[in-house]
């Protein structure tokens, strides 16, 4: 039973499975990610993360079982998510200017950019501000480093007020500083836009201050706990197929460390 007093869970998977390719990728999934978590959503290699994101976005259809995303069936192009997908940056053409590809997020097709309203452009402008891009917002992408870059690519996520941000791999290729600044940023956007963040992460530890929850991929099925929940060695060391240590300083700080497989 849903307590009637909290916000409805933003992601409800009812005993879900999805096929790809003729094979099963998992199963028997059954979760509801609350509404306001910073989730990390983590497994080894090939185990289904980008796979969870595409049934959320209605890109994939499951073969078995129910979906709700924001209280409604999957469907494409749902303007309340905000997605960011792996290596997005990329991806994208050289050519094209941060203001326009935030503006892509606004009028969702190439052909809007020059109709665009002076209300939306101020909305470009404040998801550029919000991040931090401003200052390189009429540069081209590819003149900007990694960092930069996914600031923009996030700015896209949230022009149009998304409710869900589903982020894939935003911290790779990153250095420890830029890592961190991006966390930082997910952090604060979870508190001023109460917005839902899911975060496909193969490192967890500089997510970590920010984690509420963790969706994570063990043996085939999706799992859903808090995320002091799932950073205990023996679940991440059955997860990651190797030795898994959870390390916490003195200061409280806490951390992840792989250290090799387990002996034969
Ligand atoms: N377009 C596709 N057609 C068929 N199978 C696919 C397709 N995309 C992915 N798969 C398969 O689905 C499974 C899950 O892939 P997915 O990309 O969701 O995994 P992941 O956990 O995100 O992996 P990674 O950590 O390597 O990015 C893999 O076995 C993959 O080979």
């Amino acid at each position: 039973m849903t307590d009637p007093g909290l916000p409805p869970p933003v992601l409800v998977l009812e005993d879900v499975s999805v096929e790809r390719g003729g094979r099963t990728v998992w199963s028997q999934g059954t979760l509801a990610v609350p509404a306001g978590a910073v989730v990390g959503v983590i497994g080894p290699n090939g185990a289904g993360k980008t796979t969870l994101f595409q049934v959320a976005l209605g890109l994939l259809p499951v073969s078995a079982g129910r979906v709700r995303v924001l209280g409604a069936e999957p469907r494409r192009g749902d303007r309340r998510i905000g997605y960011v997908p792996q290596n997005y940056t990329a991806a994208l053409g050289d050519a094209i200017r941060c203001r326009d590809l935030v503006t892509l997020g606004v009028t969702g097709h190439r052909f809007g950019l020059r109709r665009i309203s002076a209300a939306d452009r101020a909305r470009v402008d404040e998801a550029l501000r919000r991040v931090g891009a401003l200052d390189y917002a009429d540069r081209r992408m590819s003149e900007l480093s990694g960092g930069q870059q996914q600031r923009v690519a996030i700015a896209q996520a949230i022009v149009d007020d998304a409710e869900l941000l589903l982020l894939d791999e935003p911290l790779a290729n990153l250095d420890l500083r830029n890592q961190q600044e991006i966390v930082t940023l997910l952090g604060e956007l979870r508190r001023e836009r109460a917005v839902t963040i899911m975060v496909v992460a193969h490192d967890l530890n500089p997510l970590l201050p920010v984690l509420t929850d963790a969706v994570y991929l063990l043996d085939g099925h999706p799992h859903h706990d808090p995320i002091g929940d799932v950073v205990q060695e023996d679940l991440l060391t059955h997860l990651y197929g190797t030795t898994v240590r959870v390390v916490r300083t003195a200061q409280g700080d806490l951390f992840t460390r792989a250290i090799g497989p387990e002996p034969l």
